[in-house]
């Protein structure tokens, strides 16, 4: 069974204009997006800025509120349940946020900061809840007496080890870590993702990967997703991705990789051209005449691509 579900996932945010400030019209953020994340493993959810990959997180912990389709974790259909039913469930699902500046509480004590979840659902004697904190803080290869200090007294590398020390918590299955290492710098990123490599196996997680970035998702991800506009237009196995691109958007993608691997650079400096010179017309083709959802057909089983 799959650990998290997406099926044919909309998130349209309204638009309100006018005196009244009524809905003229949506901005369909995320529009029919079905993805299946099998226990273990890290699905990359790929795609260029206002694509939709962060409203697609943010949805799945209940962040966004969800237009129309189903998540469904370990079976159970979250969008269906009373609030209080998905209670147990959510912290079994956490968030790593893209910037370690912002999303610390400047005022809070490191303590404050990891100990808020364990505060949400547990009920902790002070020296308990100091002591998974300090475990804590340890596991993510921070000194203990880190607890007291204030997120600016860290480096943005050790800020985003707090960031994922308070995500593990609650010891959840499934961790959504979104653009987790592009605010930091390419040196300190590349330990940052090992060490949420290292991590995943010691906690037996489940990675819900977000990125722009697909020389970090192919280090990363077992399967991925390229959206477009609301839309995945191409899934399947990393690999297979990587290496035979269908779609003519994630052929573009590819071929802008900095780092790739030398014996496709030649064969990506001639098709990047052939796709530039038809760029615009590829874009149309990604829609459909009205607009619609383009439907995924598998070419392989783990490999699916969206035709016009
Ligand atoms: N609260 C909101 N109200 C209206 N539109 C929004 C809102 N949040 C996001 N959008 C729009 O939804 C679309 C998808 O945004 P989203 O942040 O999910 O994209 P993204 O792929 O994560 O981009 P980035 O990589 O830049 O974070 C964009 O067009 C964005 O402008």
């Amino acid at each position: 069974m799959a650990l998290l579900e997406l099926n044919n996932l909309k998130v349209h945010y309204p638009i309100r204009g006018g005196f009244f400030q009524r809905v003229v019209d949506h901005v369909k953020a995320v529009d029919g997006v079905s993805i299946r994340i099998e226990p273990g493993t890290t699905y990359g959810l790929v795609g260029e800025s206002g694509c939709g990959k962060t409203t697609t997180g943010r949805a799945i912990i209940g962040l966004n509120k969800i237009t129309d389709g189903t998540v469904t974790f370990e079976g159970q259909d979250l969008t269906r349940m009373a609030h209080k039913n998905q209670h147990p469930l959510r912290r079994d699902i956490q968030m790593i946020f893209q910037d370690p500046y912002s999303s610390l509480n400047s005022r809070k004590r490191v303590m404050d900061i990891i100990a808020e979840p364990l505060r949400n659902f547990e009920k902790l004697s002070p020296e308990e809840e100091r002591r998974r904190v300090q475990n804590l803080l340890d596991r993510v290869g921070l000194n203990p007496e880190a607890a007291f200090k204030y997120p600016h007294e860290f480096s943005g590398g050790q800020r985003q080890r707090i960031g994922i020390a308070r995500a593990l918590t609650l010891n959840p299955k499934l961790i959504i870590a979104d653009e987790p290492v592009s605010a930091l710098d390419v040196s300190v990123q590349a330990q940052v993702l090992n060490f949420m490599k290292e991590i995943q196996k010691e906690f037996n997680l489940t990675y819900l990967f977000i990125s722009h970035d697909l020389g970090i998702v192919r280090h990363m991800c077992d399967e991925i997703g390229i959206m477009y506009r609301g839309r995945l237009v191409e899934q399947g196995n990393t690999d297979d991705i990587y290496e035979n691109p269908q779609h003519i958007y994630t052929k573009r993608l590819i071929t802008a990789i900095p780092n790739i691997d030398p014996a496709q650079r030649q064969e990506s400096a001639r098709t990047r051209q052939q796709i530039m010179v038809s760029y615009q017309q590829d874009l149309k083709e990604l829609m459909d005449a009205e607009g619609k959802p383009l439907a995924l057909k598998t070419i392989s089983p783990s490999h699916q691509v969206a035709l016009p």
